[in-house]
């Protein structure tokens, strides 16, 4: 069933707060209200971050300097911020590379930041939220996925093994504290405007840019946004643009559904996103074979 998780004078805890998607949803909660915490490794990022958001909202977020993968750092940093009533875990790391290729030195760091660093950041958190004074008022755990998440993509195979494995932590985890009127969100951003993704483009196999160019582009404060109200609407999944409303219905598998309207959709337009699905997947591989053939012929 539809519920309203309110943000307005209860406590946001983001990670990866003091950059791109993170640091817009922190801008984005501060003028919404929210008493905003913000954890990243870097300090000077950190307090960079904060220096932008005091300029913009006359507002203070607190800032704590930990590594995600470094499970006593986190429970320093929740203990110190006290209960969290909204935990967007938002952290990510991303390098592309095909498999044969990639170095297990980075398959490893992307597993570490992305998926096992959310298990960190959800185990120390979660006990202050279950005891949170107000129990009576929904607290949220946002998980920041990609679309990368719903469909694996040349040159993502440990970046999206990491965001698939978040699905199953929600879907799980979800069953775990519905009874404490905890709710689960995904997040599944296409391409975001951030350093990350500036980053990202000097070094991603052609391939994949040509295949991830289908998702769409979107800038950090439209995914802020959109990701805040598919939050306080209590939304299992959030997507953003055309195609991820279809990537959405046709990877919506056995996921919580609270909207009616959602609901329906899922099961009016299931076989329609099939096919659009088995649509983008010939033209990905017909693209995939005539790369090949043109590598071959240069
Ligand atoms: N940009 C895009 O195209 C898309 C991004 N996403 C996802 O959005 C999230 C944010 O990405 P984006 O905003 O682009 O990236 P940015 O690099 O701009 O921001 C990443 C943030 O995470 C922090 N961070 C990185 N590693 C760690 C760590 N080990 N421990 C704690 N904090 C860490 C960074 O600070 P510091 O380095 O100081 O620790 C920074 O604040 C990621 O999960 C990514 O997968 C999803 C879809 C599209
Ligand atoms: C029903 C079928 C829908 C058809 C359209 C499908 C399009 C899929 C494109 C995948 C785009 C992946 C973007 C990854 C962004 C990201 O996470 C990186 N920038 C690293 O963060």
């Amino acid at each position: 069933k539809p519920v309203t998780i309110p943000i307005k004078n209860r406590h946001v805890f983001i990670t990866g707060g003091s950059s791109g998607i993170g640091l817009a949803l922190a801008h984005k909660a501060v003028s919404e209200g929210a008493r905003v915490s913000i954890l990243a490794r870097s300090l000077p990022k950190l307090e960079e971050a904060q220096k932008s958001i005091r300029l913009a909202h006359g507002v203070d977020v607190a800032i704590f300097a930990a590594d995600v993968r470094d499970y006593d750092a986190v429970q320093r940093a929740v203990n110190d911020a006290g209960p969290i009533d909204v935990l967007v875990v938002n952290q990510g790391v991303f390098v592309p590379q095909a498999l044969e290729k990639q170095g297990l030195d980075e398959i490893k760091f992307m597993i570490d930041v992305n998926l096992m660093g959310s298990f960190h950041v959800i185990k120390a958190a979660l006990p202050s939220m279950k005891s949170r004074k107000d129990r009576r008022q929904p607290a949220s755990i946002a998980l920041m996925s990609s679309q990368a998440g719903q469909v694996g993509i040349y040159g993502y195979s440990s970046y999206s093994a990491s965001k698939f494995g978040l699905r199953g932590l929600a879907e799980a985890l979800q069953q775990e504290v519905i009874s404490d009127n905890i709710y689960l969100s995904l997040i599944f951003p296409p391409d975001t405007e951030t350093p990350a993704l500036e980053e990202e483009r000097k070094i991603r196999p052609e391939l994949t840019d040509i295949i991830t160019s289908g998702g769409g582009l979107l800038k950090a404060d439209e995914v802020a946004s959109k990701t805040l109200d598919g939050i306080k609407a209590g939304s299992f999944s959030i997507p953003f643009n055309l195609e991820g409303r279809m990537l959405a219905i046709a990877t919506a598998g056995v996921s919580p559904q609270s909207s009616f309207l959602m609901a329906f959709l899922e099961v009016a337009l299931a076989s329609l996103a099939r096919i659009v699905s088995l649509f983008f997947l010939w033209s990905t591989y017909r693209r995939i074979a005539k790369w090949h053939v043109q590598k071959k012929g240069a």
